[in-house]
């Protein structure tokens, strides 16, 4: 009892009973549960508990449910959007009881604070401000800043967000660029965790997703088995410019292979993990378009990389610095990240001296 509890928890339960008593619908065969079911700490998922064919709807979410906003005919700016939809949940929050989204609103109340870089610690942002270095960081429609994979935040609740003289709590901006989809916040669709691996998308959904008010159905892009995660990719990196460092700026983790780094106009570096014939797994970089960065300027990136690991990690591990455990695993994971990177591409770069 106590261990099914811990798999599931209240709130997710609550939240399937008010997704099926508003009309909606859930595949049996789906299940949302933490990624390790003894460890409650962990993080929530969605699994294909026994084998569904290719094209089934997985769930149905009644278009009553999302918390959108509403289409005024206007070309809505991504900052625009991002801060109406976190104001429209804080004032869902804030109405307690009589929120019409309360089994939504519980589940997000379970959230901590502090997922992602901007919300991290102190210690933490500065740690990972020298790892990210002169890194080059994509906004929604330009290049910003390298500091602003942890200042964005800060910035959206001081300046983009506030209204007048009223600043917006951070979280609820965390909160939204973490679940939210475009204009919406889709309750239960937005448990589903991240994958940019081919072979790991394996759901796709219904072109009601831009349309407002509509219903929105989720169906299975393969045939799945059973035990399987089911994943999307928050974002095509193929076609926008949210690479591996924006990924971890706006939800909190470096994603799998394959790694995508865009750092500079028209240079992009694809890095992924593959096994080869004596089933090793070994690094393949490659640059988009055969357009990659000056060797001295990897060799820069790959000095300064080791710099951090030589001088800053043995300290903070002798937690001089204390960087929260949990930020200084992300954080580590990035900088190997980025080390492979650098070192799997240079051998493709040009050196302007020969
Ligand atoms: C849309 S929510 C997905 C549901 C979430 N895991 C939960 O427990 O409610 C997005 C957040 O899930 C986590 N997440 C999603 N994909 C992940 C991945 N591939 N690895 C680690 N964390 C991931 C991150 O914290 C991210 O900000």
């Amino acid at each position: 009892e106590e261990s099914a509890f811990i798999r599931h928890s209240q709130e997710v339960h609550n939240l399937i009973q008010w997704l099926e008593s508003a009309g909606g619908f859930l595949d049996s065969r789906v299940e949302i549960r933490r990624l390790d079911p003894e460890d409650p700490s962990s993080y929530f998922g969605v699994f294909a508990n026994a084998p569904i064919q290719e094209n089934e709807i997985l769930m149905r979410i009644p278009g009553e449910l999302k918390i959108q906003i509403v289409d005024d005919g206007n070309d809505w700016e991504y900052d625009e959007e991002v801060c109406e939809l976190s104001w429209m949940l804080k004032a869902e929050f804030e109405k307690g009881d009589k929120s019409k989204f309360l089994p939504y609103i519980n589940y997000l109340r379970t959230q901590v604070e502090g997922q992602i870089p901007g919300a991290w610690s102190s210690a933490g942002q500065g740690l990972l401000l020298k790892v990210q270095g002169g890194l080059r960081i994509n906004g929604a429609y330009e290049e910003e800043e390298p500091s602003s994979i942890v200042s964005w935040l800060r910035s959206y609740a001081e300046e983009e967000c506030a209204v007048g003289d009223e600043t917006l709590d951070p979280h609820f901006i965390a909160l939204t660029v973490q679940r939210g989809y475009d204009s919406a916040l889709i309750p239960i669709y937005d448990m589903l965790n991240h994958s940019n691996h081919p072979e790991k998308v394996n759901t796709m959904t219904d072109s009601s997703l831009h349309d407002f008010d509509d219903e929105f159905t989720v169906q299975a892009l393969r045939h799945l088995k059973a035990g399987e995660e089911l994943h999307y990719a928050y974002h095509d990196t193929s076609s926008d410019e949210w690479g591996t460092p924006e990924i971890l700026r706006d939800f909190g983790f470096v994603e799998g292979y394959p790694h995508t780094f865009h750092i500079s106009d028209g240079v992009t570096i694809v890095v992924d993990q593959v096994e080869s014939d004596d089933g090793q797994l070994e690094y393949v970089a490659s640059c988009l378009n055969e357009n990659c960065p000056e060797s001295s300027w990897i060799e820069e990136k790959v000095q300064a990389l080791m710099e951090v690991e030589e001088i800053l990690l043995p300290e903070v591990a002798m937690a001089k610095l204390q960087v929260p455990p949990r930020e200084l695993a992300i954080i580590k994971e990035y900088h190997q990240a980025l080390l492979v990177a650098f070192s799997s591409i240079s051998s493709k770069c040009p050196d302007p001296d020969t």
